[in-house]
């Protein structure tokens, strides 16, 4: 059955635009797993324009489903990982200026740094995931770099600009999948899904886990937390199982 992982960043974006304690992204992530949420995705960057150290020491004891720590390849966040030691973690680039993940990890061009990453934190017990570009070398790179998960950015997709632009994107993702799902990988994809777009990828054979984030929290404004993950998770199961 496929998966939804909520990412509650933009929970804490809304939180730090003001320096305040609220809204509380620990409430939402605990709110989010009530509402069907699978796994809870955060993502603590390096510049914590977000999510702060402390959000995932507390949301560490207390989630009952999955934490899936999202983190850039470096000692400081290695460090981070086997203190707190989540379920999960997703290697992902990161650039301090960018306004968000805009491409996926480079495996391929530094295999031995990112093999070297998934050998330390497997060790821990961590399960380790790559987020890379719907691209058969990374895929490739993955695999021989001896991470078990990849997830595919599906970032270009979800900004492509027309009907053709998207089944082209579309069409990299699905292909993507299905070679990560023959190399023996789990395949999970996420990033600038929205409940327009999402139902696409969510049918494609084989997709594990789904995480998405701003999309939620922007229609939560509207229809509220809950309901915001309850009609995500329904869109996908709908489109994953035809019911
Ligand atoms: C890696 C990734 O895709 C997530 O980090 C997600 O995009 C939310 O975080 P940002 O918006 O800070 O990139
Ligand atoms: N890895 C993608 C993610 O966690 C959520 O991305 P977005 O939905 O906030 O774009």
């Amino acid at each position: 059955m496929i998966k939804l992982g909520v990412n509650i960043d933009h929970v804490a974006t809304l939180r730090q635009a003001r320096g305040t304690r609220y809204p509380s992204p620990v409430q939402a992530a605990l709110m989010a797993e009530n509402a069907g949420a699978d796994s809870i995705t955060l993502h603590l960057r390096e510049d914590r324009r977000h999510i702060q150290d402390a959000d995932v020491d507390i949301l560490r004891g207390l989630l009952r489903t999955k934490m899936n720590l999202e983190m850039a390849v470096t000692e400081e966040m290695i460090a981070v990982a086997l203190r707190v030691r989540p379920q999960d973690v997703c290697l992902v680039p990161e650039r301090r200026q960018e306004l968000t993940t805009e491409g996926g990890l480079d495996v391929a061009g530094q295999l031995n740094k990112v093999a070297d990453a998934c050998a330390r934190l497997a060790e821990a017990g961590i399960r380790v995931s790559l987020f890379i570009d719907p691209d058969p070398r990374q895929l490739d790179a993955a695999h021989t770099a001896g991470a078990p998960v990849v997830e595919i950015h599906t970032g270009r997709y979800a900004d492509a600009v027309g009907e053709a632009e998207a089944e082209r994107e579309l069409a990299r993702v699905r292909t993507a999948i299905e070679h990560g799902l023959a190399l023996g990988l789990q395949v999970n994809a996420g990033h600038g899904l929205h409940y327009h777009n999402v139902q696409a990828v969510a049918a494609i054979p084989g997709v594990g886990e789904l995480n998405i984030g701003h999309a939620i929290v922007a229609e939560a404004v509207f229809m509220g937390w809950e309901a915001a993950v309850r009609e995500m998770k329904r869109l996908m199961v709908e489109a994953a199982t035809g019911r």
